[in-house]
This record gives C-alpha cells, sequence and structure tokens, in this order.
C-alpha cells in the first residue's frame, strides 16, 4: 500500500459551461457533479469562477459572503449549492472558486471551497498569488484592481485516500507552493484554473506537467468551457497529469467532463524509479527547505 494515497481513487474535472445567470449555473454545475459520480467519481473539481463570468468587472457583482462561515442561504447561494451537491452525490466536492466579499475590510477574494461527502466544508482556499499580467498586443488582465490575495496554502485531508492540494489557477505558475504541498504529503495538486487563449496554448499543458514532474505527484486542471461570445475566452483542455509528468487524460475546449483513477502504485513506482525525493541536498540550498509557509492544517 502506497503511504501518500491509501487506495486508489477516480478523480473527475468538470470543464462547465458557465454563463451569466448564477443559478442556472449552479444548477447545471449540480447536474454534472452528479453525473460524474453516477460514473464512480470520488473526488469532483469544478472550475475556477464556475457560477460567474471571469473578469474584474464581474467579481463584485457576483461575490458571496462566506464568513463568519457557515453563512446563511442569502449570503452565500454558492455555498449552500455546493454542499448539497457534495452531499447527493456522495462525493468529496473542490467548488472550483466564486468570488467573495467581506463586508468588514470590503475586500474581494477568488476563494475555492471544498467539501466532504456529507456536505461539510473542509477548507477554503483564497487565491494566494493574483493574475496581473501584461503581454502588449495579447492579454493585459489586473485581478489586484479588485482583489485582494489570500496568504496560505491549503492543503486538505481525505481519511480514506490522503492528502490533497487546492490553489487557483495563477498559483500554479509558483513552483514552491507545489513543492512544499508535495513535502506535506499531498498525492494530488488540484488548480481550478482559466486560462486564456495566449498563455494557454504555451503554458497550460506545460505547468501542469512541471508542477507533477517536480514533484512526482498527480495534477488535475479544470477549466470552464471556452465561450467565444464571452469577454474572456478560457483555454480548456482540463486535464489529468501521472507523477511520471504523462497527460493522462485531457478535454478539448468544449464542456464535457474528464476521468482519471489515480493509485499509490504510480507515485511508489515514479519515485522508486527517479528517486529525487532520497537526492535532494538541502546543504546546498538549504533557503528552499520546507516550512517557511505559513500553513494552517
Ligand atoms: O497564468 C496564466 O497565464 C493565466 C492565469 C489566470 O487566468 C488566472 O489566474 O485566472
Amino acid at each position: 500500500m502506497s503511504k501518500l494515497l491509501k487506495k486508489s481513487v477516480k478523480l473527475a474535472l468538470v470543464q462547465l459551461a458557465a454563463g451569466s445567470d448564477k443559478s442556472a449555473n449552479l444548477s447545471r454545475a449540480r447536474s454534472k457533479v452528479l453525473e460524474a459520480t453516477s460514473n464512480g467519481a470520488n473526488i469532483v473539481v469544478l472550475p475556477e469562477c464556475f457560477n460567474s463570468p471571469y473578469g474584474t468587472k464581474y467579481f463584485p457583482k457576483y461575490a458571496e459572503t462566506l464568513l463568519p462561515s457557515p453563512p446563511t442561504k442569502e449570503q452565500s447561494p454558492s455555498f449552500h449549492a455546493l454542499s448539497e451537491m457534495a452531499k447527493e452525490s456522495k462525493s468529496y466536492l473542490v467548488g472550483g472558486s466564486i468570488p467573495e466579499y467581506w463586508a468588514e475590510t470590503k475586500k474581494y477574494y477568488n476563494t475555492s471551497l471544498t467539501f466532504d461527502p456529507n456536505g461539510k466544508l473542509l477548507a477554503t482556499h483564497r487565491k494566494v498569488h493574483l493574475f496581473d499580467i501584461d503581454i502588449p498586443g495579447k492579454i493585459s488582465f489586473h485581478e489586484s484592481e479588485v482583489l485582494s490575495p489570500g496568504n496560505k496554502l491549503t492543503l486538505i485531508d481525505l481519511p480514506e485516500y490522503g492528502r490533497i492540494a487546492v490553489a487557483i489557477c495563477y498559483d500554479i505558475r509558483f513552483p514552491e507552493l507545489a513543492m512544499i504541498a508535495a513535502r506535506k504529503d499531498a498525492f494530488l495538486l488540484l488548480y481550478p484554473g482559466a486560462f486564456n487563449m495566449t498563455t494557454g496554448k504555451l503554458h497550460w499543458e506545460l505547468q501542469a506537467r512541471a508542477r507533477a514532474m517536480d514533484n512526482q505527484v498527480y495534477v488535475g486542471l479544470c477549466s470552464p468551457a471556452r465561450d467565444m461570445q464571452a469577454d474572456y475566452n478560457a483555454w480548456g483542455h482540463s486535464m489529468v497529469v501521472d507523477p511520471m509528468a504523462e497527460v493522462v487524460v485531457e478535454a478539448d475546449e468544449k464542456e464535457g467532463t474528464v476521468y482519471a483513477e489515480l493509485t499509490g502504485e504510480k507515485i511508489e513506482e515514479t519515485r522508486k524509479g527517479i528517486p529525487i525525493y532520497g537526492q535532494r541536498r538541502f546543504d546546498v540550498y538549504p533557503d528552499v527547505s520546507a516550512g517557511k509557509v505559513k500553513y494552517e492544517e
């Protein structure tokens, strides 16, 4: 039996076609989550901003209040819908992300909620690295115009399986986060994300495979489906990469769900074949050894 992943687990990434109608997005998500578990999925993932269009101008309009937790249904319809979906489908549900509003500080966050199969909230991740980029003639995007960053790494223990890490989209570009999660024994790194037509083509698969290769873990990226009528055109191509950095399954750009069976044996086999875990030279690079990251169990 693997130390990291106690038994094999079926992962589903729901590449949802989200539009501007929040309640329609929630009910569409529900039917896709139920479909995924009827196909045997144990962990189901939704995309970044699955209940709204993606864009800074949309965040305030769609934002919900999550604290103090649990929020009321009026404060956060998405919290309650996700909790119900997890319970109804009896799955671990990584609820993509939603825009969140803190009334006290008047701040907004890009926030991911994960629920257990009883509908209980297990973890909240607030996007740590905000998506602020400028590629002349291609894309200019500044989440920090509206959002504030979260400040912790999110590790989640699933008792039957093991530990996973959840982060959001641009967070994948920071290998430090993935490295610390893997060193703290995560078997799977999950990133609800919405790359675009410029960086999607260049870096989506590369980032997923790099994080998997560096850390010899599974990586799952879950995008919204591409909508060429929307202001922001998501890349799509939700994918699962295995610890050997091979793409196990990949969606195209349309709505759909992709599945992968994750096994502890694959992790063990990879680490045995290429034993970097025992070969690190922290005497040569002591300042990158684990332990400096703010982390709450
Ligand atoms: O890193 C990228 O290129 C895209 C990131 C992104 O779209 C996001 O963080 O929402």
